[in-house]
């Protein structure tokens, strides 16, 4: 099995090249998504984030009022890390059983999509490693339109992320998303060749399909030796 790891800066666009990825019929684990669920009311998540931050992070119907969480974690380090802490157990738990139920399935390529794969140091789960990058200016931009906050609580939320250049060299593949949707497109047309090529011994007998050929060799062998010793 291969596993993409799709990362970048938050407004980077990760979201738009995953949908790419999906229209091209690939699987996406999104981690955002996992996220949202390990915080939804009455969850272990729930609990302890209540219980650590206090009911005033809550909404009249008990759900997590995300925008004050953010608000309370994007401008403090040590609460983001309480956050993260808390979370993380849940969120790896996640993205773990997504990650099993496709490999089930038999999906040979899958797509994870995390935002903070190098923070949470996922990278050394997924091979090869995709980022998203674009100038800084760009991504303020962006992310201030779609997310329609401030300079100041854009520039909080970019500034919480390992900086996008570090993560473009570290990268296995590049994708710059600084143009229009139509170049991101193009662009990405381009690293389709490199992820859909033929899988690696490795990745193979990471699939399910190398995990059956795998046993199916064991038991032969196994039974093949005990006919054998039995006419011994
Ligand atoms: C603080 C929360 C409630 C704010 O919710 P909100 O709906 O405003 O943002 P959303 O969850 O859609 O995240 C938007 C983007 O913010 C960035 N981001 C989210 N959490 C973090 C974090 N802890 N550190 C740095 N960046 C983060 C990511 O790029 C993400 O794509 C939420 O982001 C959260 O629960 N974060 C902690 C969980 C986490 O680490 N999520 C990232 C998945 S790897
Ligand atoms: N090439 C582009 N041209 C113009 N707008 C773009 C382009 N790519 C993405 N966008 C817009 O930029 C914003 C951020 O993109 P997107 O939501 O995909 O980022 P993301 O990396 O998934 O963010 P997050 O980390 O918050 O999940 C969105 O409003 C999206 O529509």
């Amino acid at each position: 099995m291969r596993i993409i790891g799709l990362t970048g800066g938050i407004a980077s666009g990760k979201s738009t090249v995953s949908s790419l990825f999906k229209a091209n019929g690939f699987p996406v684990v999104d981690a955002d998504v996992i996220a949202r669920d390990v915080l939804k009311k009455d969850s272990g998540g729930w609990r302890k984030v209540v219980s650590a931050f206090g009911e005033d992070i809550l909404l009249g119907n008990g759900e997590v009022d995300r925008a004050k969480l953010g608000q309370i974690v994007f401008s403090d380090p040590s609460k983001r890390q309480l956050l993260n802490r808390l979370l993380a157990p849940y969120i790896s738990y996640g993205i773990f059983w997504e990650v099993f139920k496709l490999w089930m399935k038999g999906c040979k390529i899958i797509i994870l999509d995390v935002p903070l794969l190098f923070e949470a140091k996922m990278d050394r789960w997924t091979n090869p490693i995709i980022v998203v990058w674009i100038e800084p200016e760009t991504q303020l931009k962006r992310l201030m339109v779609r997310d329609r906050t401030s300079a100041q609580d854009a520039q909080n939320r970019i500034n919480a992320q390992m900086p996008l250049d570090l993560k473009r060299s570290k990268a296995d593949i590049v994708i710059d998303n600084n143009g229009s949707l139509e170049d991101l497109n193009e662009n990405f047309k381009k690293i389709l060749d490199q992820v859909t090529k033929p899988l690696t011994w490795t990745e193979f007998w990471l699939s399910r399909q190398g995990a059956i050929v795998a046993f199916i060799s064991i038991l032969t062998g196994v039974l093949g030796c005990k006919k054998l010793l039995a006419r011994i």
